[in-house]
């Protein structure tokens, strides 16, 4: 099965506002940024999507991730994340009744396409079905097949209400990339370490370099003071 990918993606100044005390707020637009256009690279090399549709009314993040490939659904209703998930499987369903649909973070930096092709292939097997974030608490993928609405619940504590939604859990090894979303500086480290894609990987150099702590120059070496001829002279004894 060949899935159509639903990305959502907040105004970039307003975008991962939790990295606040990692990247300033110069740097954090750029950072959510490269976040997705990695996310979105990935997806469109995965052989199990046939496309990827970016929720945003970011205009600079539109043509970005346009230029990519993605299809570009503005007009977000307002509402938050599950709205506009919502209003993207919309439009997606409409132009294509029987698309099997999957809504995807678009801060998941370190994905790989054979990994998410392993998630989708096993998600193909269940009316709904989703996977939790690495921190097991959230939710990183949910995939409603054909005929089936996609209901999302994300946020916080996503993963407990997708099950309680009857969606099904899925939990295939070797998919870290695929759970691995980055909403703090430790969660950042850690997409790092599984290695991210290259937008990712300059903006953490440029991240790195604004962080690199200042270092005083080097002070000229001065000869040691010389102990004074006329010291006074030591205790008589
Ligand atoms: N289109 C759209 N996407 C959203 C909205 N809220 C969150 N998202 C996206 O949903 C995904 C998961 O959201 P979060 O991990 O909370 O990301 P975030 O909102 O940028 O991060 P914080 O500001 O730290 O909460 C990310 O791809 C966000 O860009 C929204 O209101 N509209
Ligand atoms: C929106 C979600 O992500 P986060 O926990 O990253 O806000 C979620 O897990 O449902």
């Amino acid at each position: 099965m060949q899935w159509t990918l639903v990305v959502p993606l907040k105004p970039l100044a307003r975008a991962k506002s939790r990295l606040s005390d990692t990247a300033a707020d110069g740097l954090r637009p750029g950072l959510a940024l490269a976040f997705a256009q990695d996310t979105v690279a990935a997806a469109l090399a995965c052989p199990s999507v046939k496309d990827v549709a970016v929720v945003t009314d970011d205009v600079l993040a539109g043509r970005e991730l346009g230029a990519l490939g993605a299809h570009i659904v503005p007009g977000e209703p307002g509402g938050g994340l599950n709205a506009a998930l919502s209003h993207g499987a919309a439009a997606v369903r409409s132009a294509r009744t029987d698309a099997p649909v999957a809504a995807l973070n678009a801060d998941l930096p370190a994905l790989r396409p054979l990994e998410l092709a392993r998630v989708l292939d096993r998600a193909a097997h269940f009316p709904r079905a989703f996977l939790p974030d690495a921190a097991a608490l959230g939710t990183t993928l949910l995939a409603a097949a054909p005929g089936h609405a996609l209901r999302p619940a994300f946020g916080e504590d996503s993963r407990a209400r997708h099950r309680a939604s009857g969606a099904r859990e899925l939990d295939p090894d070797g998919v870290d990339s695929v759970r691995q979303d980055v909403d703090t500086g430790d969660d950042l480290r850690a997409a790092l370490a599984l290695g991210v894609g290259p937008r990712t990987a300059a903006a953490a150099r440029l991240l790195a370099a604004e962080l690199r702590p200042w270092t005083p120059r080097p002070q000229p070496v001065r000869p040691a003071r010389l102990r004074p001829r006329t010291s006074p002279p030591g205790p008589v004894g």
